[in-house]
């Protein structure tokens, strides 16, 4: 496993994006934000909303390219519904030249079932990127197939570095765990923003003001987080009186049945899910 710290990007070629939703947005956003000239980003989403086409226009990035005007994209980034995959490969097919990677970032879907819907085969990396990839703070986890080169893996890091830490892992099993853990996680995070304000005002608060507690608090402690070289739990000691009022509520968190377990079962059941994804129908 490593892990790269984001850096400049320059994927040196044309990077073409199919399905730029909540994800493929989040990359598209970040990557532009990141410093990716624009005349080298390329959009294919026949979805996309007018506003969302007139913005990306705007910023000199081509949408729904015809296959002679870009035919040997630099990389192929697939980020539609992993039930679109068998409809959508056979097409991004056209994109792709020689020294084209394609990366997918669809939940589930195995490089045996995409390598067997591109006509060619050829280098597809999967990768797990998760929605703070937007703001330039997502985690990717990827795993490279066999026929990804060094200058195409190191194309790809370039890519997701620009959004982000990435890791690689050596297994791609894993990355159906990756999916659970990181590229669902944030959800998890958000839930426990609402949670968190919905107990502040069973425990009395105003709605406004349960929600920005909770909200601020949320934020602060990912801030500290992330700016702390500490491990979480000596973050989680260091509000936690002897006796007090912390280690009361992490009396219940962190019962037998507490978040933990629940957290397993969380994870386990993301990752599940993605490996029911691999297969069709
Ligand atoms: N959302 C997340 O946090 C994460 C998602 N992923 C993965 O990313 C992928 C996309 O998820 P998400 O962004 O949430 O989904 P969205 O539905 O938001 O995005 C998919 C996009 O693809 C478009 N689309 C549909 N058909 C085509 C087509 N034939 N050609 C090009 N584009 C098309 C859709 O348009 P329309 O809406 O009109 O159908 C939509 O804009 C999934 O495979 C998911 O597993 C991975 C990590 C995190
Ligand atoms: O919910 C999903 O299936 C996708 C994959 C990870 C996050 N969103």
């Amino acid at each position: 496993m490593t892990t790269i710290s984001a850096g400049p990007l320059n994927p040196g070629g044309p990077v073409l994006l199919v399905g730029a939703g909540k994800l493929g947005g989040a990359l598209l956003d970040g990557w532009l934000e990141g410093g990716l000239d624009p005349r080298l980003a390329y959009v294919l989403d026949p979805g996309l909303s007018e506003p969302a086409a007139e913005r990306l226009s705007a910023l000199g990035v081509t949408l729904q390219p015809q296959a002679p005007e870009l035919s040997n994209a630099a990389a192929i980034v697939v980020a539609v519904k992993p039930q679109m995959a068998a409809s959508v490969l056979p097409a991004v097919a056209s994109y792709a030249g020689p020294s084209s990677v394609v990366i997918s970032v669809m939940a589930g879907q195995t490089l045996e079932v995409i390598g067997a819907a591109l006509p060619q085969g050829g280098a597809i990396v999967r990768a797990m990127p998760n929605t703070p990839a937007s703001v330039g703070r997502g985690i990717t986890g990827c795993f490279a197939g066999p026929e990804v080169s060094a200058t195409q893996k190191a194309l790809v890091d370039r890519l997701l570095s620009a959004v982000g830490d990435v890791i690689w892992v050596d297994d791609e099993g894993l990355i159906d765990a990756v999916t659970g853990v990181s590229g669902s996680g944030p959800a998890y995070v958000f839930l426990l923003v609402e949670a968190l304000a919905k107990a502040g005002i069973a425990a009395g608060l105003p709605a406004d003001i349960a929600e920005t507690l909770a909200r601020r608090t949320v934020e602060g402690a990912g801030e500290l987080l992330a700016r702390s070289p500490e491990p979480p739990a000596t973050l989680r000691r260091n509000v936690t009186s002897p006796n007090g009022t912390t280690a009361a509520a992490l009396d219940v968190l962190m019962a037998e049945n507490g978040l933990e377990p629940l957290m397993e079962r969380a994870v386990a059941a993301a990752t599940k899910r993605a490996k029911e994804l691999a297969r069709p129908g």
